[in-house]
């Protein structure tokens, strides 16, 4: 069995426990008394090479990263560094996230957040709203096309925007006929959890220009981002190298830096 799959056994015993504690309706009430969602997609479309920043406090092929005491201490200091979206992690038993610290997160900023999940049904699009979020992933690895093309339609009638994550050509594929206006190519083989910085390079081509694009995972620095920006990458997702870092701000800040150099607005 692939870890993808582990995990999403894993993602499904908790739901379970969830939907019985908050039937459906109380859980839609919520959603309904949120905040409404932000702009996310005029946040990643915005001039520059736009910073998603995560809250990530442990991998499955890490384990524990960082001690965050305070998430939303976290997410203001990414904020102050220029980041356009902020990404929380409410996946529980590998990256030791909740629905909480998305909460916690979206009361402290003024920014846009990201429901970073394991999204298998609609009741959790209506979590993510619940909570706060403005954008929630869905990975097409994770689902079959008629589940990605309802979930997609479904989280844009909450008002969330679906940021569908691919992999593989045949992924981008799927993710352009289900409609996604927002992909991102993880660099990361959730089956085996190898990091291939090149794929965002090889899939980007095949993305239409109107969709924007976000190369996630493996940016250690200023470098790796300038690398997808070239490939041409609207956005990127930093994780690790930012929690493990001793000044997330001034490390976002860098990354900003870098992804407004004026040698890249030639190539938009
Ligand atoms: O920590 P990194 O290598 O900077 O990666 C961040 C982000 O891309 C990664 O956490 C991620 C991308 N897609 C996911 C899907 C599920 C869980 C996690 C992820």
């Amino acid at each position: 069995m692939s870890v993808l799959n582990e995990i999403i056994d894993g993602v499904r015993a908790d739901l379970a426990e969830r939907q019985r504690a908050v039937p459906l309706d109380e859980l839609k009430a919520k959603a309904e008394r949120a905040e409404p969602p932000r702009d996310a997609l005029a946040a990643l479309r915005s001039p520059g090479v736009s910073v998603i920043a995560e809250v990530k406090r442990s991998s499955p092929s890490k384990g524990a990263l960082a001690a965050i005491a305070d998430p939303a201490a976290l997410a203001r200091d990414y904020e102050a560094g220029g980041a356009k979206v902020i990404s929380v992690l409410t996946e529980r038993r590998r990256f030791g996230g909740s629905l909480d610290d998305l909460a916690a997160v979206r009361a402290d900023v003024d920014v846009a957040v990201l429901r970073k999940d394991f999204i298998v049904t609609s009741y959790q699009l209506w979590e993510a709203r619940a909570y706060g979020a403005d954008l929630a992933l869905l990975i097409v690895a994770a689902l079959e096309q008629d589940a990605l093309v309802s979930l997609v339609e479904r989280a844009e009638s909450i008002g969330l925007v679906p940021l569908v994550e691919v992999h593989t050509e045949e992924e981008v594929a799927r993710a352009i006929d289900a409609g996604a206006k927002v992909i991102g190519v993880n660099a990361r083989d959730l089956k085996t959890l190898r990091v291939d910085r090149g794929v965002f390079a090889r899939l980007a081509p095949l993305i239409p220009k109107d969709v924007v694009k976000i190369a996630e995972s493996g940016v250690r620095g200023p470098h790796d981002l300038l690398a997808y920006a070239s490939a041409g990458a609207d956005a990127v997702l930093v994780g690790e190298s930012l929690v493990i870092g001793r000044d997330p701000r001034g490390a976002v800040a860098d990354l900003v830096a870098a992804g407004a150099h004026p040698a890249l607005r030639q190539s938009g």
